[in-house]
């Protein structure tokens, strides 16, 4: 959708059909690249096809194949290490597929020849008989043969279970390895598995089958076309010319008719209708639950229901189910015409002629015209199929681009030295000179040439108002963002130095908005630590008190087990594809007996105890080695006696450590801490203690104490 259309406007315009239908015969109205054309209330857009036959075009194949070539043929070759009885198996499959039509071609017009001896001849012999014999045995092997090969390349159970397991850990790794900014870079992420994948495709299946059942297609019409030289060769010259009629035509026509009307370029379609967005808006308005509490509370359900009627009647009859026009635009009128005579009804156009030649050898011949046709049609509905939006050569460069995911790098770490654990040690110093830092390479600074030092062991506080870049400052001592200029020292070494894991591993970080991994809360709790019976009941039942959870934890339904938001799996046929609509009674059994994904809820509140409860978990099981503690405003949707009862007990837990709150709140905090940092704009504005602070006369750090401390009087 166009981002610059507003979604809901204060006034709807009037609206007017297009004068012009366009939808067989696409007016293109530009010549570049991208070709544009109105389809309804729709704007198509789609690039011109380049698949035509030319030098150019079939030079750049060539060179996409050979730059592609040794990734998917190292690939190919992995494949086949991996899983090599069932790759075997797969590829006699697919041979077996390859010979069976043209076989079975090649037997018919062999029987038929022999019937046609014989009934010139008005006598069978008995060689005939054998050989007829022989011929339909062959024929019916063949048929249950590639009855059974179809089987084997449609299941591939056994080959996507080899393939999962051999190359999933390497791509959970790669995955892994991804930081932050990586995960902003879709190139890097394109060939890594979706998240929803999990019960999905194997990885490199899909490379692996586009490459085999292409070239299975191409080759089977290829045996075909070669079967049917040979008919023709033996047959008489009147039928010869029918036969090399529909040998030559039918191909052409179905391999040269577009698929759609953009000749099967993939496209776009978007439009300017103010009320067609106005109208999906007060739809999901409609039949969403999820603002139902905010319609209900706020007395709009009659409003929405009056708008729906009022724009509804503004769009008219015009169609807005854009599945007509996500399907397929229609291909021009005279290729389906063409389609119908050559490819549907190839027996009439064999009568059209019979007249003149011997009318038992046409008979032969049309019967061999309506195996081949079918046969033909066939073998090339699956080669064009078969064809998704890519190329061969693209489909070889998917291999290329899993390697590159698998052997991604972060650019960001390279550093090698442990971070020390000393148990002498007061805390972690974190020094700040002259960083700067921005989301993005051409986005604004929202960190700008900050310089500070939080001595070992004491308690700073990050203050400024929304947006003045204090989570983004907190994100670079971790090392989850790269500063852009300046650099940043961790007692005295820089970041970049140490090995970031271990740097990690001396932190205990609680951010804003922390979720819940999709496991128990107990292994959200014990995450990474080795399993230890005894003490973890121990640990968890302190970490929840310290947390302010323990209640919580009694009262949700599976108590430590509970799973807030599991990962889910599918759990149903997939219908439309051969498989029906799912019953009532199938459904009940399903809820009945099988696994619940249902979430559990919790509130803003709740969460964060629990996101707490994990920060002490942590705090209680690392122990010493933790050196830094971090929290960034995690406790601003908590009730004030459990946020204070919270601050109070990673106080407690502080002790030597250095300790870095971002806070809104200028409790008794601001008057323990040894150093606040006032953040405005993305600049330390000031720093100091409080009271230090609060003697700058017009200072930012006095406006927001005052302003707090007056909103209580
Ligand atoms: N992932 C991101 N991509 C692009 N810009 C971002 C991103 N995260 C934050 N920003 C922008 O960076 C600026 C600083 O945001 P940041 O979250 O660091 O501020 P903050 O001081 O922590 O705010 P708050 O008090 O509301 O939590 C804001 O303008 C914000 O819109």
């Amino acid at each position: 959708m166009n981002s610059k259309q507003p979604l809901l406007p204060s006034t709807v315009p009037s609206y007017s059909v297009p004068s012009e239908d366009k939808t067989s015969e696409p007016a293109v109205r530009r010549s570049e690249d991208v070709r544009r054309f109105t389809w309804g209330i729709f704007q198509v857009a789609y690039g011109a096809p380049v698949r035509h036959l030319s030098l150019s075009g079939l030079r750049e194949s060539i060179r996409d194949f050979r730059h592609s070539a040794p990734s998917a043929w190292r690939l190919l070759v992995a494949i086949y290490r991996t899983a090599r009885t069932p790759v075997t198996v797969h590829l006699l499959a697919a041979m077996l597929l390859i010979i069976a039509p043209a076989f079975s071609l090649y037997i018919s017009a062999s029987i038929l020849g022999i019937v046609e001896e014989s009934v010139v001849s008005r006598t069978i012999t008995e060689s005939h008989v054998n050989v007829l014999q022989v011929l339909v045995f062959m024929w019916l092997f063949i048929a249950v043969m590639s009855t059974l090969a179809h089987r084997i390349m449609a299941d591939s159970v056994l080959l996507k279970g080899y393939l999962r397991h051999n190359f999933l850990p390497q791509l959970v790794d790669a995955s892994l390895r991804l930081d932050m900014a990586a995960l902003q870079n879709r190139k890097a992420l394109r060939s890594l598995p979706e998240e929803y994948g999990f019960d999905m495709e194997a990885p490199a299946f899909r490379f692996f089958h586009e490459v085999i059942t292409r070239l299975r297609h191409f080759l089977t019409v290829v045996a075909e076309v070669g079967v049917l030289v040979m008919i023709i060769s033996r047959r008489e010259f009147h039928e010869a010319q029918l036969l090399a009629f529909f040998s030559f035509m039918l191909p052409a026509v179905m391999l040269f008719k577009p698929s759609t009307g953009v000749g099967g370029a993939g496209y776009v379609f978007w439009t300017d209708n103010v009320d067609y967005y106005y109208l999906a808006a007060l739809y999901k308005l409609a039949f969403s639950h999820h603002f139902r509490p905010t319609l209900e509370r706020d007395g709009m359900r009659t409003f929405i229901s009056q708008e729906y009627r009022r724009v509804s009647n503004a769009l008219g009859y015009m169609n807005v189910e854009t599945l007509t026009i996500q399907a397929a635009i229609q291909v021009q009128w005279y290729w389906d015409i063409l389609h119908s005579l050559i490819v549907d009804y190839p027996l009439a156009l064999c009568a059209l002629v019979l007249p003149w030649g011997n009318p038992l050898s046409s008979l032969v011949t049309m019967v061999i015209v309506q195996h081949a046709t079918m046969t033909l049609q066939q073998s090339i509905y699956q080669l064009r199929g078969n064809q998704g939006p890519d190329t061969l050569a693209e489909v070889f460069g998917w291999a290329e681009r899993l390697y590159e995911a698998v052997a991604f790098e972060s650019e960001l770490h390279r550093g090698t030295v442990k971070y020390p654990q000393r148990a002498e040690a007061k805390g972690m110093e974190v020094k700040f000179d002259k960083v700067s830092f921005s989301h993005r390479p051409d986005g604004p600074c929202v960190v700008s040439d900050v310089e500070f030092t939080i001595p070992a062991g004491s308690l700073a506080l990050v203050v400024g108002a929304n947006g003045s870049g204090k989570s983004s400052l907190l994100s670079l001592i971790p090392g989850l963002q790269q500063p852009s200029k300046g650099e940043i020292h961790i007692d005295g070494r820089p970041l970049g130095e140490y090995d970031i894991e271990s740097v990690r591993g001396a932190m205990a970080c609680l951010s804003q908005d922390e979720d819940m991994y999709p496991l128990s809360l107990r292994a959200n709790m014990l995450m990474g630590a080795t399993p230890n019976p005894e003490g973890d009941a121990a640990l968890l039942k302190d970490a929840a008190a310290h947390g302010c959870a323990t209640s919580l934890i009694e009262r949700l339904p599976a108590k430590w087990d509970t799973i807030l938001e599991p990962a889910s799996v599918s759990q149903q046929c997939m219908q439309g594809c051969g498989n029906g609509y799912i019953s009532t009674a199938t459904m009940n059994e399903l809820e009945a007996h099988g696994p619940s994904f249902a979430q559990t809820s919790v509130s803003g509140g709740e969460k964060q105890r629990l996101a707490a409860t994990r920060l002490f978990a942590r705090l209680l099981r690392l122990g010493e080695r933790v050196r830094l503690i971090m929290c960034d405003e995690a406790t601003g949707a908590l009730d004030s006696c459990a946020e204070r009862e919270i601050l109070k007990n990673v106080k407690k837990l502080k002790g030597r450590r250095t300790a870095i709150f971002v806070t809104h709140r200028f409790g008794d905090l601001v008057k323990e801490a040894d150093i606040i940092l006032v953040m405005k704009e993305g600049r330390v504005a000031q720093s100091g203690t409080h009271a230090k602070l609060m003697t700058e006369e017009g200072g930012e750090y006095a406006k927001m104490y005052n302003a707090q401390a007056n909103g209580f009087l």
